[in-house]
């Protein structure tokens, strides 16, 4: 492998073969090719950009740089993914749907990153759950309870995590074919078969516009393709967070609640189109996921899957074991009209100040901590109205948070609720 040629053909605008993309790959796992000749290649990557042929290359040598797991015999399994956003705990109420409608839901899912929650830090706010499988307890729990979500292996696509972490310090994350890749190669390690992908846009997302969104999710559908997985894409809107609660604990208690019919609509709503996708991508009933919901079969799987994790599953019945803060705050209105903004990264921000979340890789999170709105865009407030109930612990972070939340919102005279779903790709 000469590297430095390998580099100097991307930073002049040429396309690599399979076979150059490979060997970069495994040099690069090896170590090889160092961080800085890797680095170099990101940085023209990202002024170059890539064929769709070549990402899809990268992705599956990528997907290749380690183990890949091999769920054959397990019958229609699912992976959901969301590339992440703030309220957004869908995976809550996805999963237990999908495996109560018979397809084994089998997946990885990440921490929090930035301003956005993370689904394994929210399930850990369970009391016992257990986020670290081994390979055995994940593929015995998929066939005993349909439904198993852990925390990312490391030795799923490797290459993706030293990559992941270059690009974190050399300014090159916001690349599509390198956000592409990376995604769908921990995917593609995984092993589902069918593979529902949520890509935020707006405020609160990684993409900012629909444009961007929609040639992320399109690149992301091929390469899946081209590996010969059902993937399809729900373009769904991330100006204003989704649901009312934003935080860990109290997004556990609001996915509980949708599952029991009583959530926010547009949790709700999102939640059900993406199981009607991942249904209809499995050749099943769409309609399943509607039924499977209403019957309280989705709930049941809800438990179950608690307990297989070793987390105490009475949660589900009496949501108010998962403990909020004790320290309340309410943000009040200092006018009287319509909200026409809640900006969901200011939100995102409001509680990772709390401790909701990480300012450094590796901290811990408080759990119980987070934010209830109470008004969203399109709802009428009067002035001195509660606009959200902050929950802390003895001011930490509040000040701040505060003034985050404070900023998120904006009344004005008359709102434009903008669609939920913005598109399908498949
Ligand atoms: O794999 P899922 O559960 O969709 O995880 C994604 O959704 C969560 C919310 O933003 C983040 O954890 C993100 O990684
Ligand atoms: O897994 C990933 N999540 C989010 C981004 I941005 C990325 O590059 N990879």
């Amino acid at each position: 492998m000469h590297a430095v040629e390998f580099i100097e053909k991307k930073r002049d605008g040429g396309e690599h073969s399979p076979a150059e993309l490979q060997e970069w790959i495994a040099a690069y796992v090896e170590g090889a090719v160092p961080d800085y000749q890797m680095a170099a290649w990101l940085m023209a990557v990202y002024f170059r950009g890539m064929t769709a042929a070549e990402t899809a290359e990268l992705t599956l040598a990528m997907a290749h740089s380690g183990e890949v797991l091999d769920l054959a015999g397990l019958g229609k399994t699912v992976d959901k993914h969301s590339s992440g956003g703030v309220g957004d705990k869908t995976t809550l109420v996805v999963a237990p749907i999908l495996a109560a409608a018979g397809l084994v839901v089998a997946k990885m899912s990440g921490r929090g990153l930035a301003h956005t929650g993370g689904t394994i830090d929210k399930l850990e706010s369970i009391p016992g759950w257990r986020a670290e499988l081994s390979d055995e307890e994940f593929l015995r729990q998929a066939r005993e309870v349909g439904l198993v979500i852990a925390g990312q292996s490391k030795n799923l696509a490797p290459a993706d995590g030293k990559m992941y972490a270059l690009r974190d310090v050399t300014g090159t994350v916001p690349s599509i074919p390198l956000i592409a890749s990376s995604i769908m190669s921990k995917k593609l390690a995984a092993g589902a078969r069918i593979i529902t992908l949520d890509v935020k846009v707006g405020k609160g997302a990684f993409m900012k516009d629909l444009a961007h969104a929609r040639e992320l999710a399109r690149l992301m559908v091929s390469i899946g393709r081209h590996a010969g997985r059902e993937v399809r894409a729900v373009l769904s809107q991330m100006d204003e967070p989704l649901g009312r609660a934003v935080g860990n604990a109290i997004e556990v208690r609001e996915a509980i609640a949708t599952l029991r019919g009583e959530g926010p609509g547009d949790l709700t709503e999102l939640s059900l189109a993406l199981a009607r996708e991942a249904l209809e991508a499995a050749g099943e009933d769409p309609a399943r996921a509607e039924a499977v919901w209403k019957s309280g079969a989705a709930l049941e799987k809800l438990r179950a899957f608690v307990a297989a994790q070793g987390g105490d599953a009475r949660v589900v019945d009496e949501p108010e074991r998962l403990e909020l803060a004790p320290d309340v705050y309410e943000l009040r209105a200092e006018a009287s009209g319509v909200v026409t903004e809640l900006d969901a990264y200011r939100v995102g921000l409001a509680v990772l100040r709390l401790g909701g979340g990480r300012e450094r890789k590796g901290d811990a999170i408080d759990h119980g901590v987070g934010v209830r709105l109470a008004k969203k865009v399109g709802d009428r407030v009067a002035e001195g109205d509660i606009l959200a109930t902050v929950f802390h612990r003895a001011g930490r972070g509040l000040e701040e948070s505060s003034q985050r939340l404070k900023e998120a919102y904006r009344i004005g005279q008359r709102a434009s609720v903008p669609p939920l779903i913005l598109e399908v790709v498949a």
